[in-house]
């Protein structure tokens, strides 16, 4: 069995099984996302993680539509009792009472409110950051080159980044439009009473003042994917600049400079957005303003009209008043709460759209991986294209890596060695032909299954801010044994007892105050102990060697043999003489296989391989001695 345990803190480097919701859908068309759709997720995810929240928001929403409500009852009350005479007492205990009835709500709603922040509504936001997360490291690779999936990854930062973000703020956003759709049916049903006609036309008018904000809004979130490019650049540098590594570059290069204009571009170019939404957002806004000042002057004068022809009394005049106060209130209140919770929709939609990527490889089901009997894989008439290249990357390529073969694949740089890996690995399906496993399309199995018969070590390093020995096994859950076996293979022993915890230091200097950076050589072989800890059936060294000192290389070339045995193996060098320990070398060239052979049929063939193997072997012929001072000649360097 080749299987590995995955746990949510090794994610981001391998593919969890079943951490998954979409199945092969390449046709699939966008979701388009309603408001309602998003406010529903919103809240059944609340429904899911923090059921306690439900009774609190009733509690808050009722005390918040209270508050302006006594406020509005009790001058109005204060007039009736003074016109009915009552006692002094009665009139303060009327007072007090009222104002004690605002205090309390204003205690409970605001109390809780901050209450109910802290303690509940953080939770659906990580959860959600989380399972964004999840979705980015395990969604199919080559979603990570393509601009329109980027760009989803920095926008899901505006919907998740803050307290005040929209995965957050909506809730406070629902809690108040609630409070205000009580607010406005009780004054409305106030104003209907004086003038149905007062009330359509403050409704109408509020109504127009809303359609002002959605526009600007919409055209706010249309221009989103204008300035999210900006936006990556932007935070590239602001990483970048923090980066420690970087700081070499960036002195020894004065790189300083150039970075410095990069960001001012950027921040021009964002600047220049910002700009035109303030145009946008003041249009809006003085629409607005000027049909809030029509709605309310059209009211009071109704209302003045009514008092100086006597058909309202000074109580109810009051009354009427801070009801058209209050209705114009919870009305804008209410438009606000929708115009916003709009724009939080909008960002919601998108970040729902990244949750929502559909894949097209197989993540579940499929037909079962072969445990055992070998493992052979085929490229059948293989061409790969990148996504815009005017030509194939892979073109037509036919090999088959038979089972327990070890294989070497060597080519000029560029010749597409680390693409055809990505082929093989199942990183990337073929814009033309198939991959097979033991016969069968790669694309028949569960992708995540596929991915783990590979132990493969690739060129850049993946040193992870956990302990050596986690880095190793990717998991909690580990055979120490196992671990210490692997370093020692990988030659990592020696370095790891020297360490001040030895396998359990934390790695990683810029996370750990007490964590420890690995030479460029030190981390290849860490991740080759990795390869070998993982056991996979089918292992894929891409230039395993190129940060080795000598020694590390010419030792990783002795025991090549017993690290692969019984397993199909592929071995890239740009070092051709490195390969004669495989039983075959492929020589890529643009994209096809040039030549192929053993390392002593292609020199004998005298072809492009043997071109190219002497240019390299002439350094070492011309320019090397032995002990003696005798020149020796390359074939007595290499090691074998
Ligand atoms: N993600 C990508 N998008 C577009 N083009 C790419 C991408 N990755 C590689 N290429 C192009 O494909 C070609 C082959 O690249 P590849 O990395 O496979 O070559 P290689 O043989 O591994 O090179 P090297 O020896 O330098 O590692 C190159 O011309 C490269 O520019």
């Amino acid at each position: 069995m080749h299987g590995f345990t995955f746990s949510r803190g090794n994610m981001l480097l391998f593919h969890p099984k079943g951490a998954r919701s979409f199945m092969k859908n390449k046709d699939a068309k966008k979701p388009n996302y309603s408001m309602w759709s998003d406010i529903s997720f919103l809240l059944g995810k609340a429904w899911e993680l923090i059921p306690w929240y439900y009774p609190l928001m009733v509690v808050i929403v009722v005390s918040r539509a209270l508050i302006p409500a006594i406020a509005m009852v009790l001058p109005s009350r204060v007039i009736a009792l003074l016109q009915e005479g009552v006692s002094f007492e009665r009139l303060v205990l009327e007072i007090g009472l009222m104002s004690l009835g605002i205090l309390l709500c204003a205690a409970i709603s605001e109390g809780l409110r901050n209450y109910v922040d802290f303690r509940y509504l953080i939770t659906p936001r990580r959860h959600l950051g989380g399972d964004a997360d999840l979705k980015i490291a395990t969604t199919d690779y080559p979603h990570g080159e393509q601009q329109d999936f980027q760009n989803a990854m920095t926008r899901r930062l505006q919907a998740m980044n803050s307290n005040d973000s929209a995965l957050e703020e909506t809730f406070r956003m629902v809690q108040r439009l609630l409070s205000n759709l009580i607010g406005l049916g009780v004054y409305g049903a106030l104003l209907w009473t004086l003038s149905p006609w007062v009330m359509l036309l403050v409704a109408a008018l509020t109504a127009l003042g809303f359609i002002a904000r959605l526009k600007a809004n919409t055209w706010v979130f249309k221009s989103r994917d204008k300035w999210a490019p900006i936006d990556r650049k932007m935070n590239y540098i602001e990483e970048e600049s923090g980066n420690y590594k970087f700081a070499k570059d960036v002195r020894l290069f004065g790189m300083s400079g150039w970075l410095c204009e990069l960001y001012d571009s950027c921040s021009n170019a964002r600047r220049a957005w910002g700009i035109k939404q303030g145009w946008v957002e003041f249009a809006a806004d003085a629409a607005s303003c000027l049909i809030t000042f029509l709605r309310e002057g059209a009211a009071y004068i109704w209302l003045i009209y009514g008092a100086v022809t006597g058909s309202i009394d000074p109580a109810a005049f009051v009354l009427y008043f801070g009801a058209v106060g209050n209705f114009s209130q919870e009305l804008l209140g209410c438009l606000k709460e929708f115009s916003d919770l709009h724009e939080a929709h909008l960002k919601i939609a998108s970040f729902r759209e990244l949750l929502d990527w559909p894949d097209q490889f197989r993540h579940e089901g499929g037909r079962p991986i072969p445990r055992d009997g070998g493992w052979t894989l085929t490229l059948d008439h293989v061409s790969y294209r990148y996504p815009g290249a005017d030509k194939d990357t892979i073109h037509d390529m036919c090999l088959t890596l038979r089972s327990g073969e070890k294989a070497a694949l060597v080519g000029l740089n560029g010749a597409g060695k680390s693409t055809m890996v990505k082929l093989l690995c199942g990183l990337y399906d073929p814009t033309e032909g198939r991959v097979l496993l033991n016969g069968i399309p790669v694309t028949e199995f569960n992708r995540e299954e596929y991915y783990a018969l590979f132990s493969a070590v690739f060129q850049e390093s993946a040193v992870r801010p956990y302990p050596l020995a986690k880095n190793v096994a990717m998991t909690d859950n580990m055979d120490r044994k196992k671990v210490e076996k692997c370093l020692e293979l990988a030659g990592l022993s020696e370095r790891v007892s020297e360490l001040p915890k030895g396998m359990d230091t934390k790695l990683m200097k810029y996370i750990w105050h007490d964590g420890v950076d690995l030479s460029g050589g030190e981390a290849q072989k860490l991740m080759l102990a990795r390869a070998l800890y993982k056991d996979g059936p089918i292992v894929i060294l891409d230039e395993p060697t190129a940060a080795l000192d000598p020694i590390a290389e010419s030792e990783l070339y002795e025991k090549y043999s017993d690290l692969t045995a019984g397993k199909t193996s592929l071995y890239i060098s740009h070092r051709l003489s490195s390969t004669r320990f495989c039983d075959r070398v492929l020589f890529l060239e643009h994209g096809v296989i040039a030549e192929e052979g053993t390392h002593e049929e292609l020199l004998e063939k005298r072809g492009k391989y043997y071109e190219l193997y002497e240019v390299q072997s002439s350094y070492y012929r011309s320019g090397s001695t032995d002990e003696e001072g005798e020149l020796i000649n390359e074939a007595e360097m290499e090691p074998v």
